[in-house]
Order: C-alpha cells, then structure tokens, then sequence
C-alpha cells in the first residue's frame, strides 16, 4: 500500500507544479540560466516546481528516496514551507496496489523528480512539448509514473491533463489510438540532434520521424499510438528523465531500455546519465533493437 499513497502524492503535486510552470510563464520573467553544455538550461519554473515537489514529498513520504534534476534548491527556507502540499489524487487511491508491489515499503522507494522537462522549448514558447515528470523506483525497475502535461488542448482550452500508470495495474488519462501493423513512425529530439541519433534513425528506415522537445512529451506519443518508438542514441537524458514515462509504458505492456536493449536502472545509487540512450516502444521493440549498430555511440 505504501507505493500508491506515494503514488497518490504524486500525481497532486505534479499537477501543482504545472500550475508554477504555467504562472511564471504568463508572468513573462523566465529568468533563464545557461547550466553549460548544449541546450541545457534552467528557468525560475524549473527550481520553484522542483522545490514545491520536493518539499511536499519529503513531507509526504519521509522514507522514501527523492532525487531532482536541479541542484541548486534551498528546502530549509520559508519559500520552500509555503510550498508544500499535502493533497492527494483520489484517482489513484481508488485502485488496490497491485499483488506483485505489494510489499513494498515507503523506504524501498526511489522518486525521481523532472520539475520541467523540455526546458529549451519552454524557453521557445513551445508549451506543447513540456511536461513535468515523476517516476517511482523500487529495487532499482521503474514501477509507477506521472507525466504532467500543463497546456495540454481540449477544444481549444489549455486544460492540462494528467497520464499516470502502475506496473501491474495499468495506465490512466490518455487515449491510444489503433496504430496499423508494421507502421514505424519515430520520435525523437528536437535541440539535442547529433550524427548518432541521426545513424541510429537511419538504419531503421521509419516511414516518418517526428521530432519534439522532452522526454514526457515523446513517451506520450508511443503511449498514445502517434508513434511507434522513441530512439535517442547519444548521451544526454538522465534518470529523472525517463523513469516517469518508462513505468507507464511497462505498465500498457510496452517497453523501455537503452537503445541496445539493455535495462535502465534507477536504484538510488546509480549515475544519472543514460550514457547508453534510450529506445522505448510498444510494439515491434526487437526490431528496432536488431537494426541498431554496436558502435553507434563511439560516433
Ligand atoms: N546533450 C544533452 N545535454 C543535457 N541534457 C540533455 C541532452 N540531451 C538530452 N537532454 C535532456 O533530456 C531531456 C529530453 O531532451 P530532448 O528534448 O533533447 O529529447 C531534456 O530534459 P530537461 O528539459 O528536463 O533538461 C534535456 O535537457
Ligand atoms: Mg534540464
Ligand atoms: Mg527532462
Ligand atoms: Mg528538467
């Protein structure tokens, strides 16, 4: 039981933290920080969602593991306090813990916070391709996940809506559509393309590549059936990147790995880059495995 009130906590405080990034996008100061690298920037939304995050979690499930992208987020001040939140989704805490989870403890828990994903297309205006992520590990395997997407359209509205999944259980808060046999659409970056990424595409010959901002944003598509893999072979996502979108995809029978078919592991003692990149589908997910060349990431 211990994993769906965690779970319950954190499907309230993503949305929460939509609404941070929505306000400080209508407010116009970004207040846009370069962290080096390429692309990889940090706003004022990614620091103020994270410590709403966080802070209510740690409140919430003191037990439990809890590791942000930020780094740079003070929790002992009076800013953090007002932040923090209780609540919880009464979505979740409708469903019984699946038998298999079921003796997880609070403590097993490792919670993996994204306050922001797609950070450069938020700072683009981009609001499509943003999500907030947070992924649940226990023993190391993604086990449950919230993407948040916060300017999510419903006839024409801005509503924002909410895609949540537990292994074992299911996934919630999406529509998937019927994806025609052998179809191979691929997704992938927008602002993080290198020759690697492009090699990988390339052998496997897919009938269309959409490129979008955000891990969220193209686990989403694979969820929905408006593509058919995610393939990312270059360094670059990290851990909080990945494990929100990875257990809703196991939990609809889909699967995600490096792009060598490798599993990622999220205990709270790993590194947190996926040096070997990531391939999610689900369907035809040995295929695409199959076509990616052994040396691609020496390119
Ligand atoms: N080369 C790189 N350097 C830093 N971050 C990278 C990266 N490649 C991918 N990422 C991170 O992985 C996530 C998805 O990237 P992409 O949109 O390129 O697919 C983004 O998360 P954030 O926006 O949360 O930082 C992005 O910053
Ligand atoms: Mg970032
Ligand atoms: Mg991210
Ligand atoms: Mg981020």
């Amino acid at each position: 039981m211990a994993l769906m009130r965690t779970m319950s906590a954190c499907v309230a405080v993503a949305e929460k933290a939509g609404g941070v990034l929505r306000d400080i996008m209508t407010s116009g100061n970004l207040g846009i920080i370069d962290k080096g690298g390429i692309n990889n920037l940090q706003t004022l939304a990614d620091k103020k969602a994270q410590l709403l995050i966080v802070s209510s979690l740690m409140k919430h499930s003191p037990k439990a593991t809890i590791i942000g992208e930020e780094d740079d987020v003070d929790y002992t001040t009076e800013e953090a306090k007002s932040l923090i939140t209780l609540d919880t989704s009464s979505d979740v805490l409708q469903h019984s813990c699946p038998e298999s989870l079921a003796h997880i403890n609070e403590e097993d828990l490792v919670i993996w916070v994204d306050p922001l994903d797609g950070t450069k297309e938020y700072t683009e205006g981009r609001k499509q391709d943003v999500t907030v992520l947070i992924g649940i590990a226990a023993h190391g395997e993604a086990v449950a996940g919230v993407i948040y997407q916060p300017w999510y359209e419903v006839q024409g509205k801005e509503t924002g809506r909410t895609l949540w999944g537990v292994v074992g259980l299911g996934a919630f808060g999406f529509n998937r559509q019927p994806v025609p046999e052998g179809r191979k659409i691929i997704t992938t970056t927008r602002s993080h393309m290198q020759q690697s990424v492009q090699d990988a595409i390339d052998s496997c010959k897919p009938d269309k590549l959409i490129q979008i901002g955000g891990s969220g944003s193209k686990c989403i598509l694979v969820i929905e059936g408006l593509a058919d893999a995610y393939l990312f072979a270059s360094p670059g996502t990290k851990k909080w990147d990945t494990c929100a979108g990875e257990a809703i995809i196991k939990a609809l029978g889909g699967k995600m790995t490096d792009v060598f078919g490798n599993p990622i592991h999220y205990g709270a003692d790993v590194s947190y880059p996926n040096k070997t990149g990531v391939l999610a589908a689900m369907r035809d997910f040995d295929f695409y495995v199959s076509k990616i060349p052994a040396n691609i990431m020496d390119r």
